[in-house]
């Protein structure tokens, strides 16, 4: 069985020392898997990142990662692991000379560092862009630099906390694709993003949080099963609603979106009904209703509403 790369058993972590925003989370990490972390704003992941990444102290729980203790051997994990975090910082230099610098930094050796430049500019499309200095990308631009740039360095485990912020759908599925290729030969990854079809195509598991804790996890298969006897209703009106009746009537009920409600329900047959009486009653008019499988998305509207 593969290793465990990253082990975390009831783990809390706090800013204020009051308030525990990862409140008793536990999972494991194989080696070579992609483990999704999804949830809302404030949900805990980046939090829970900073800490197996060494920046946090652990104070409660258990946090290994790489089989080493997160509070008694930080140097050692960092020197096997990758980073990327929301936030960026470059030189002041060129594309070429910052992919260069964060090499050497890594003490990555000339030969080998000069081909894996090559090949992330190649990936990345930054090619093109080497002569630009980095301050001066835009904001996707800079995003895959900095993807870019962890791939220079050799590594087990990588964190990529919404890596694909602000890229064209092009280069997100080529980043997407990279970080597959990688894993399969070898490198764990552990991935945050909003973005639900991403998740379900990259990740090989899934944990979503919620308020800092772990509200459902598995494969993107297993947790679509799990709610899987779950259809989503999305009924289009025109005319105002009001959320706060629907809520009370309709635990079904999940969000409005524009014009559009969305319910998800096991029973259909029996929801549907009442909702279209409940609107004609309110006056309000029904442009179309589509009823549809459950997706990643509204699992995730679902563990966390
Ligand atoms: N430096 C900080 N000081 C105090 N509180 C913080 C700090 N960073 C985050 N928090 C709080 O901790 C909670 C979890 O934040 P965290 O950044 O881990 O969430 P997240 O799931 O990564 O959210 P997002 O999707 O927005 O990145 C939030 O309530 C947030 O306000």
């Amino acid at each position: 069985m593969a290793e465990d790369i990253i082990e975390v058993e009831h783990f809390k972590q706090t800013y204020d020392g009051k308030k525990f925003v990862v409140d008793d989370v536990s999972f494991h990490v194989k080696r070579g898997e992609i483990y999704g972390l999804l949830g809302k704003n404030g949900a805990g992941k980046t939090t829970t990142i900073r800490t197996l990444t060494t920046i946090m102290p652990v104070h409660y729980g258990k946090v290994k990662v790489l089989g080493l203790d997160v509070s008694t051997h930080p140097e050692k994990i960092r020197q096997r692991i990758g980073v990327v975090l929301q936030s960026e910082s470059f030189d002041f230099t060129t594309v070429e000379k910052n992919l260069k610098i964060y090499g050497m930094l890594w003490d990555v050796p000339g030969e080998v560092l000069k081909a894996r430049i090559e090949e992330v500019m190649e990936v990345f499309d930054l090619s093109r862009l080497r002569k630009i200095r980095a301050l001066e990308l835009s904001g996707g631009q800079k995003k895959r630099l900095q993807v870019a740039r962890e791939f220079l360095h050799d590594m087990d485990l990588l964190f990529l906390d919404e890596p694909t912020v602000g890229l064209d759908p092009i280069m997100r599925r080529t980043v997407l694709n990279y970080i597959k290729e990688k894993a399969k030969a070898g490198l764990t990854v552990l991935y945050t993003t909003q973005i639900m079809e991403e998740a379900d195509y990259l990740c090989d598991r899934i944990a979503i949080m919620n308020n800092g804790k772990i509200v459902a996890e598995g494969t993107s298969d297993f947790l679509k099963s799990k709610y899987g006897d779950l259809k989503t209703i999305k009924i289009h009106i025109s005319g105002n609603v009001n959320r706060e009746d629907l809520k009370m009537m309709f635990p079904e009920f999940v969000q409005i979106e524009g014009d559009e409600v969305r319910l998800i329900s096991k029973n259909v047959e029996d929801v549907l009904p009442d909702m279209i009486l409940y609107f004609k009653r309110s006056g309000i008019h029904i442009e179309r209703i589509n009823v549809e499988e459950t997706s990643l998305d509204d699992v995730f509207l679902r563990v966390v509403s």
